[in-house]
């Protein structure tokens, strides 16, 4: 069953298909979406340090956990090393598992490959004088990778991995680390294949993690044609195509929605795409590529050149 699918990480942990995001869900309904996610089927949590939220993420699973729903090893609670806190990572840890109620994460990822001023005007997202982003240019995201690889072995990730990482920053981190990095929870839809890191990860053994796979808030890509088409002929929501899309190409995705419904569908309506389904899409894709029209929905104004293909 599609729904059921999980993925094995470089580490042997097992990684479910289907995450729920919970990325500008907003307090008051996040616990709400957690807590009915995991009610509904889902064991894959995705938060972050950024989305001051893991507080009430944390309330969601504690709920769960309570009634007897799931156990803590029946979930796998992904959360995020903020950029301001890349010379901070045993603390910032540390106050992640606080904050969630937990005692350990399933995977710990570097949000950014970017380290912003821990001593900033801000604490999260420190500014200079003129408005651009507060960023420590001599601090080298190899630097932090070297901390995170510090925290396996104390028990308190089962993983670690990085997150918006380019062939170009897998290229500079591999070779100095020791550990490979689990995962790389990167954009992906058909409107942004990145083809070129998602073989590149296969080959290194790092799993993709899509997000943003519906294309975010207010997303154009439930009414792109080949979408449409392809959910036609199915008889299955956009919705459903996008998601099912990352499963039949071997990655997890993040589906982020606080409405009880939507939920629901995106897990219980995953299918399996055949061939004429998927080359439908990679035409879609091809053809976007082809006439320079990629669209990457999530893009913040660090400033900074990523190495991603489409922004240079
Ligand atoms: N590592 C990183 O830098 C990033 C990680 N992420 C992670 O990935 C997750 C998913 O990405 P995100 O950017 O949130 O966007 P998504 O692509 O998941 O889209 C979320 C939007 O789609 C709506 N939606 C959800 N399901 C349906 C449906 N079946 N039909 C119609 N609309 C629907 C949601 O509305 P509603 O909630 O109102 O139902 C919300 O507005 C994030 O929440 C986060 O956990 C995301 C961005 C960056
Ligand atoms: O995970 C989601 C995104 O990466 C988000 O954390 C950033 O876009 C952040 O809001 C920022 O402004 O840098």
């Amino acid at each position: 069953m599609t729904a059921e699918t999980r993925f094995k990480l470089n580490t042997g942990a097992e990684i479910p298909a289907l995450g729920l995001g919970t990325w500008q869900s907003a307090p008051g309904e996040v616990a709400r979406a957690v807590s009915h996610a995991i009610k509904v089927g889902y064991r894959h949590i995705d938060t972050a340090q950024g989305y001051g939220n893991e507080h009430e993420v944390g309330q969601g699973i504690k709920e769960c956990i309570d009634a007897g729903i799931v156990k803590r090893e029946d979930l796998f609670v992904t959360t995020k090393l903020w950029c301001s806190f890349h010379t901070r990572v045993a603390e910032a840890v540390q106050t992640s598992l606080d904050k969630l109620g937990l005692e350990y994460l399933d995977l710990y990822l570097m949000h950014w490959p970017l380290a912003m001023n821990p001593n900033g005007n801000h604490p999260m997202i420190p500014k200079l004088p003129d408005g651009s982003r507060d960023i420590v240019h001599s601090h080298s995201h190899i630097t932090t990778w070297k901390s995170m690889e510090q925290l396996v072995g104390t028990g308190k990730v089962k993983a670690i991995g990085v997150s918006n990482y380019s062939v170009q920053y897998l290229e500079e981190l591999l070779p100095q680390a020791t550990i490979v990095p689990a995962a790389n929870q990167i954009e992906n839809h058909p409107s942004l294949p990145q083809q070129e890191i998602v073989d590149y990860c296969k080959q290194k053994g790092i799993h993709i993690t899509a997000y943003s796979p519906l294309g975010s808030t207010g997303s154009p890509l439930f009414t792109a044609e080949p979408i449409v088409a392809v959910a036609q002929k199915r008889g299955v929501s956009p919705a459903s195509v996008l998601l099912s899309w990352h499963i039949a190409r071997g990655s997890s995705v993040l589906a982020k929605s606080v409405t009880p419904a939507r939920i629901e569908s995106n897990r219980a309506d995953l299918i399996k795409l055949d061939e004429e389904d998927i080359a439908t899409i990679r035409k879609y894709s091809d053809h976007l590529e082809a006439t320079k029209s990629l669209q990457r929905f999530v893009f913040p104004p660090f400033g900074y050149n990523f190495g991603f293909p489409d922004k240079q």
